[in-house]
């Protein structure tokens, strides 16, 4: 039998799968990192973490009795997308990532519509100027530390530094280039105006390839680090939502995912850059050749969970926490959450907003918190797929994956709130699979993603949404939306007070 590897660069750990020919997960390993949040909106990680875990994981992947690493062909990579990792002429790293959650950049935001103007940066990205994409992060680097800036040579995005570490190759692929908003997304090429506008010289931005295309083979010292063999192939990947939706086997027009990870999306399929959400949501390249997609994030939703777990139930496991959405009931007893614990993107994109708990009662115990937090995550969701809707799309079945999918009521929920049938697959490690995918085609198993995702893409069960659940929630929902318009104000002034 012979393998590929899939990793996913997440922004909670690094995930290494190994799947063999007929897409089983035969091997699964995780390896975990932390934030570094040095003040409120600012979030970064140390490359160094990345590549030492991933390294690990391919360590214990390859030491098990599992396999034998000469059956190993291939490799790819997933990877938390916008990540600014700056190096330096030697290749060596500035500085630490700036991560696609950190908010620090409104004002170069700002900047971005002043100087190239917010209708050209639509036309030419697909793409609003947000904090968390990359070219604000370049634009405060070379404004605020401006010695580091001088001595950058070239940034590539998280899973592209990882991938160079492994091969000594330096490449960015579409699906994370379309994520700079340095990208001209319709022509697949660098942007030399919106280079020149901010005065970034070109060459800063890595040599482009496709997700599917080979970049070389592994260096010595990374296969013997990792016990691969220096003759596997590996190959460019994509951006961990592209990923997810290849894993997910979202691959045609109208079909619909969600992903619930640090961050959340639900995401859908585009064939083409032609369409006009007028930057209501991201679109980007996928990692299916010159196909697209549009997606609304939420930026902490499986965050939201671990922030409450790690303040209020540290010693619990997510499962022990999450055994008690069951006891509480529909609504939370009238608690509501909005998740924007660092501000939100879709459909506010605001970096001041923060989260509440709305309708605190003495009756309420724990349980209440632990479900109005899962309700608002999923609120925050569906605010997503309102505005997809609104662009006359169906959304009448969602496929979810993420660390959101592998809980039986938050799945009962996502239906309920969506009103729409939700796929649990077999393995939620959308990304990591869309990664293997992409090895397993690219070493010839498959000679298209639609071919490997029939064989490889495995749907586990549905659940389908309660009607009564459907209405109740629909007048929760309405409650939900205004949290947003009634505390943006109070949000703004407390603003001063965060450290
Ligand atoms: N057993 C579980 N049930 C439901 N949600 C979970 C469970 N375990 C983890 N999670 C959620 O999944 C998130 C991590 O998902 P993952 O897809 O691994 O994220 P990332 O790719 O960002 O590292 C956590 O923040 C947590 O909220
Ligand atoms: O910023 C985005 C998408 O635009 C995030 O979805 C990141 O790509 C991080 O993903 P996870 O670590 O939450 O999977």
């Amino acid at each position: 039998m012979k393998y590929v590897i899939g990793v996913d660069l997440g922004t909670s750990a690094v995930k290494v799968l190994l799947v063999n020919q007929a897409g089983r997960i035969t091997k699964e390993v995780s390896k975990s990192y932390p934030l570094i949040q040095e003040k409120t909106g600012y979030s970064e990680q140390d490359p160094e973490q990345w590549v030492e875990k991933t390294l690990e994981g391919l360590k214990e992947l390859t030491g098990s009795h599992d396999v034998n690493p000469a059956d190993i062909e291939g490799i790819s990579f997933a990877g938390q997308m916008h990540g600014l990792v700056l190096l330096d002429r030697q290749q060596e790293v500035l500085r630490h990532a700036i991560l696609w959650n950190d908010t620090r950049t409104t004002e170069q935001c700002r900047k971005i519509y002043q100087e190239l103007g917010e209708e050209r940066l639509l036309t030419l990205t697909k793409n609003p100027a947000l904090e968390g994409f990359t070219l604000p992060k370049l634009l405060w680097v070379k404004e605020n530390e401006r010695e580091i800036y001088n001595e950058a040579s070239t940034f590539l995005l998280p899973k592209d530094y990882l991938r160079y570490r492994l091969t000594g190759r330096i490449n960015c692929e579409y699906s994370d280039a379309a994520g700079t908003l340095l990208l001209d997304t319709a022509k697949k090429e660098w942007s030399s105006e919106i280079c020149d506008v901010f005065e970034l010289p070109v060459n800063l931005c890595p040599p482009l390839v496709d997700s599917g295309d080979c970049v070389g083979t592994l260096t010595e010292e990374a296969a013997q680090v990792s016990g691969l063999s220096e003759n596997v192939k590996v190959f460019a990947g994509g951006a961990d939502n592209a990923c997810g939706a290849i894993g997910a086997g979202i691959l045609s027009e109208g079909k619909t995912l969600c992903s619930i990870g640090t961050s959340g999306v639900v995401l859908s399929y585009e064939d083409s850059a032609d369409l006009d959400f007028s930057g209501k949501v991201h679109y980007f390249n996928h990692g299916k050749k010159d196909a697209f997609y549009t997606m609304g994030v939420t930026l902490s939703a499986g965050y939201s969970l671990s922030w409450f777990k790690q303040v209020f139930a540290s010693e619990e496991s997510y499962e022990e926490l999450l055994q008690e959405l069951d006891a509480a009931p529909l609504g939370a007893g009238g608690l509501l959450f909005t998740p924007y614990l660092a501000g939100e993107r879709t459909p506010h994109a605001d970096a001041d907003i923060r989260g509440s708990f709305i309708g605190m009662d003495s009756a309420h115990t724990k349980k209440d918190f632990v479900r109005s937090v899962v309700e608002g995550i999923t609120f925050s969701l569906n605010d997503s797929i309102q505005i997809f809707r609104e662009q006359g799309k169906t959304i009448d079945k969602v496929v979810s994956i993420g660390g959101g999918a592998k809980n039986d009521t938050w799945l009962q929920i996502q239906a309920d709130i969506f009103n729409a049938q939700v796929v649990r697959l077999e393995s939620e490690q959308g990304p990591g699979m869309g990664a293997a995918m992409l090895a397993a085609c690219g070493c010839g198993w498959f000679s298209t993603l639609e071919e490997c995702a029939g064989a490889f893409v495995e749907p586990k069960d549905i659940v389908s949404p309660v009607s009564e659940n459907v209405v109740a929630y629909r007048n929760l929902y309405r409650l939900y939306q205004e949290v947003y318009t009634q505390t943006k104000e109070i949000n703004k002034g407390l603003a001063a007070f965060r450290t």
